[in-house]
């Protein structure tokens, strides 16, 4: 079977600016991966090219073993959070899944679903603009769930939790996982998802630099921010 994430050689600019050079990685069924890297390492436009948002220069970005704009069913094969904000102020948080569910095609059941997978029912039908960024966070990944993916891509989703919120997202993508579903999910707040990935992809000014099993990288240098540290100061490996 295809991992479910497969990017290879992926190269892109801006301008004078390489915001990934060559980057390869995977991400297979049943794990979850943590995409990390310090400010501006390339991890935002790694996931954009990858949902097809982003063109890139070279390289290939595949979920499911295809680019994600030739995916039949791009809804029901992968949920994105990219940005939190997306969501009108005005409009309730069941509104807004109403809406998505259906501009992707997917049964009006799924909203209360996926209100409940998040934990979100509670302030399901509240205007949007009054949600906490926890709040946010909850919704942006209900809509992720939305069409039941098997795939997960998520930027930052720990922002603006809350302990117990870090705590439910752990709770929810170790499950996520061992239903058998992939997860890629970036961070630069590393204690905060210490607990949470199987994998890592270290990336360091758009060169992909360590990638392997977490315990790998804190077996040789526990803690994890010890490590990230040492390797993004140190610059690409060979
Ligand atoms: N649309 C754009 N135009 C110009 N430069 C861009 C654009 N998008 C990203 N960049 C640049 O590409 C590099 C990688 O940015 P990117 O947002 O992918 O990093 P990141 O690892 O997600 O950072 P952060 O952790 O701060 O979110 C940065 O130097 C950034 O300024």
């Amino acid at each position: 079977m295809n991992a479910a994430i497969e990017v290879r050689t992926l190269s892109k600019r801006f301008g004078a600016i390489v915001a990934l050079e060559d980057a390869t990685l995977s991400v297979e069924y049943g794990r979850v991966v943590g995409f990390l890297g310090p400010n501006g390492a390339g991890k935002s436009t790694l996931m954009r090219a990858l949902l097809g948002l982003v063109r890139a220069d070279s390289g290939d970005a595949h979920i499911a073993g295809l680019p994600y704009t030739h995916l039949p069913a791009p809804a029901k094969t992968v949920g994105a959070v990219l940005d939190i904000a997306s969501a009108h102020p005005r409009v309730t948080a069941r509104a807004h899944l109403h809406m998505y569910a259906a501009l992707g095609g997917m049964d009006r059941s799924r909203v209360d679903t996926a209100l409940s997978l998040v934990g979100a029912q509670p302030y399901a039908d509240r205007r949007v603009g009054t949600f906490s960024t926890g709040m946010r966070q909850r919704l942006a990944l209900a809509t992720a769930m939305l069409g039941d993916p098997d795939i997960l891509v998520l930027d930052e989703p720990s922002n603006g939790l809350d302990p117990g919120g870090i705590a439910w997202l752990r709770t929810f993508l170790r499950a996520f996982a061992d239903a058998g579903g992939a997860v890629l999910l970036s961070s630069h707040v590393l204690h905060e998802i210490e607990h949470t990935i199987d994998d890592v992809v270290l990336i360091d000014r758009g060169r992909i630099i360590w990638t392997g099993a977490l315990e790998q990288l804190v077996a040789q240098d526990a803690p994890l921010e010890e490590a990230f540290l040492r390797l993004t100061q140190k610059g690409p490996l060979s």
